[in-house]
């Protein structure tokens, strides 16, 4: 009977993950023809086995670290490469200098400015966006000064968001004749609820790191030099489980968003059900663990 739910579950919890996929292969191939011979900057990813924490880098810092095409076709080949990431628990999105990230860099923007490519820019962001909110790790957006239009957008696709004293996020889209293009405005209502999530997109306002953890966009205040290091240690709390653990933690949280109820239980029977009586359930029942 067990063995019927497992061959059933994964299917549809895959279905599910496929819809961001599957945002037409053709179109997300186009879309890197496209935005690859775009250039400016890079992103960089760092995988530390030891603890399991990857880190993304925007490095374009001469521009904000504003998204050129180039990089956004990187950003997709890093959250593929993510995918695969077997021992992986938790991942880092970060900037480099004093800017999280500016948007989409208005150079490329000016190169793709016509409902067409926009179409294009936009269906490749929210499948890499989307795959990167759905990776199993637990994942975290160190804010760290300002993310502005698509940079705004960004931080919502992780799990959660660390703020530096000098972190700031505006959703600027309207000021620029535009709304989100990346999903930022369908995971910000997720985030905050439509209400919030309205306000922040028609006012444009600025929200500083304070606000952000008032209104529950932020989790956490770290000072800006010892910004990383802390946003590590705040991440290191949240992953000391193996990470079969983790992974099958996010996968609950994936499912419960994007599933109905009856298949989101369905889907958390399934990843329980190797867990009990597993590896990592053996050797804390050997310690017979007192949770005091
Ligand atoms: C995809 C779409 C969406 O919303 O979905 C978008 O994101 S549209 C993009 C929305 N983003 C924007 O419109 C950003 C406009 N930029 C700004 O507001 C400002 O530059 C700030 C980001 C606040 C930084 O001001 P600050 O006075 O600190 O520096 P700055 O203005 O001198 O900027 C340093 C250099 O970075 C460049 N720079 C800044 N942001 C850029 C961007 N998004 N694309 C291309 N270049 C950019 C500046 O032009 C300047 O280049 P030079 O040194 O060569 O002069």
């Amino acid at each position: 009977m067990i063995s019927i739910g497992l061959k059933k579950i994964r299917p549809i919890l895959q279905f599910n993950l496929r819809l961001y996929q599957s945002l037409s292969k053709s179109t997300l191939n186009e879309a890197i023809e496209k935005l690859k011979p775009l250039k400016g900057g890079h992103i960089s990813l760092v995988k530390d086995e030891a603890s399991g924490i990857a880190t993304i880098t925007l490095e374009h810092a001469e521009k904000k670290n504003a998204l050129s095409g180039q990089m956004m076709v990187e950003f997709a080949d890093i959250v593929e490469d993510l995918k695969l990431w077997e021992s992986g628990k938790g991942l880092i999105l970060r900037g480099s200098g004093d800017t999280f990230c500016s948007g989409g860099d208005l150079n490329t923007v000016k190169n793709i400015n016509n409902p067409c490519d926009g179409l294009l820019m936009s269906t490749l962001m929210h499948s890499t966006l989307n795959q990167l909110y759905c990776l199993p790790l637990v994942t975290v957006t160190l804010v760290h000064g300002k993310a502005i239009g698509g940079g705004s957008e960004l931080t919502t696709a992780t799990d959660f968001r660390v703020f530096s004293n000098t972190g700031e996020t505006s959703f600027v889209q309207g000021k620029m004749g535009v709304v989100t293009g990346w999903g930022g405005g369908t995971r910000l209502v997720h985030l905050l609820g439509p209400r919030l999530a309205l306000y922040l997109m028609t006012s444009c306002k600025k929200v500083s790191s304070e606000e952000a953890l008032n209104i529950g966009l932020s989790d956490s205040t770290v000072p800006v030099d010892s910004r990383y290091e802390d946003t590590l240690n705040w991440l290191h709390q949240l992953i000391k489980h193996d990470s079969e653990v983790i992974n099958a933690m996010k996968n609950i949280v994936i499912g419960a968003r994007n599933l109905t109820l009856e298949e989101s239980f369905l889907n958390e029977r399934t990843l329980f059900s190797p867990l009990w009586g597993g590896p990592a359930n053996m050797r804390a029942l050997k310690k017979n663990v007192k949770h005091k």
